[in-house]
């Protein structure tokens, strides 16, 4: 489980501080498929990277944390940012964007392998044993062992995906972080790779956290999802309810330009564009592009809050139905 507390992150620039994640608090339980989604550029691999505990300048956390805790082999654990990276394979691990390009090209995949994984996990083993555990592992998720002996630049790159997510995935994880898993992947090969991922999820019963600019893939595979906008997330809930009655307005609009099946009416994309993230406009950050915008909305950042059980939006004009449901 990840539980993100009161996390406000900020890039530190000459220009000034350009703030990213903002007052973010929510959990990501165990055995659930989380979405995180939103337009190029909203925050999506910046929130991945501190849930990582990647934090590197000029990236820094001005107040809160992540907390990755959870039982393996019935031992409890517990670390939080700036210890997560400890744990890092054995209990959390990460499939990074253009992930095919992290494989170092000139090394076979064999070494790779066995260089990730932890000395502890080892124990005595040599490195033949050690290969052939990953060779059996390889075999369980339908993958030639054989790919131990090639180098990267020799497979595809829907196999070279296949390979980091099975890295990933070795040492049984209680987290597995997968930043656009799919993009640059033809898309015969992309439903191959989101199918692996959500056998995994299932066989490992842990939670897997990806994040995609593609609303097709949220609906596919995860069960809840946030929805990021400009640095903040604005709406949180149930995959299926976002799919079907969207609340926040910019939702509803990333929804409503969704090409439906057997329909064959234009859909129209979300006039105008998000605004620059180091000048942002006061207020809700969404305004100058909402057709139902107020003067308020244009003063006053609206409150990330539950809007009705289990769903979560900032966004003023949902003051209304806040308050029928008590
Ligand atoms: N090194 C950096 N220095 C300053 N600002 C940065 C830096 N990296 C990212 N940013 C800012 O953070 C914002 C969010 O970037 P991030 O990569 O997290 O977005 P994203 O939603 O993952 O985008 P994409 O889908 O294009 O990868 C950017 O719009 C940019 O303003």
């Amino acid at each position: 489980m990840l539980k993100i507390e009161h996390l406000s992150t900020s890039y530190k620039t000459i220009d000034g501080d350009v703030h990213v994640i903002n007052d973010l608090d929510l959990t990501i339980k165990d055995n659930e498929i989380f979405g995180i989604a939103g337009e190029s550029g909203c925050g999506k691999t910046t929130l991945l990277n501190t849930l990582y505990d990647i934090v590197e300048f000029p990236l820094v956390i001005d107040q809160g944390r992540v907390v990755l805790e959870g039982e393996k082999n019935g031992s409890k654990f517990s670390y939080e940012s700036g210890q997560i990276r400890k744990t890092w394979w054995n209990n959390i691990s990460y499939v990074p964007q253009a992930a095919q390009s992290v494989l170092n090209p000139i090394v076979r995949l064999k070494k790779q392998f066995v260089d990730s994984i932890p000395k502890e996990d080892r124990k005595n083993e040599t490195e033949a044993q050690t290969l052939e555990r990953v060779a059996n592992y390889l075999k369980e998720l339908s993958l030639s062992p054989d790919v131990l002996e090639a180098y990267p630049f020799q497979l595809s790159g829907g196999m070279r995906q296949r390979a980091i997510i099975a890295l990933a995935t070795f040492m049984s994880p209680n987290v597995v972080l997968a930043d656009e898993p799919t993009t640059a992947l033809d898309v015969v090969v992309q439903k191959g790779i989101l199918m692996m991922l959500m056998r995994l999820q299932k066989q490992l019963k842990n939670t897997l956290v990806i994040v995609s600019h593609d609303m097709g893939v949220h609906y596919q595979v995860t069960n809840r999802m946030a929805i990021m906008y400009s640095g903040s997330v604005v709406e949180l809930g149930n995959t299926e309810d976002i799919f079907g009655d969207p609340i926040h307005p910019y939702t509803t609009m990333l929804v409503g330009a969704l090409p439906r099946v057997g329909e064959d009416i234009q859909r129209v994309g979300i006039p105008g564009r998000p605004p620059a993230l180091k000048d942002p406009p006061p207020g809700c950050r969404f305004a100058p592009r909402c057709p139902h915008a107020t003067d308020r909305c244009r003063k006053e950042v609206p409150a990330f809050r539950e809007v009705r059980p289990g769903r979560f939006a900032a966004c003023h004009l949902l003051n209304e139905e806040v308050k029928a449901n008590g």
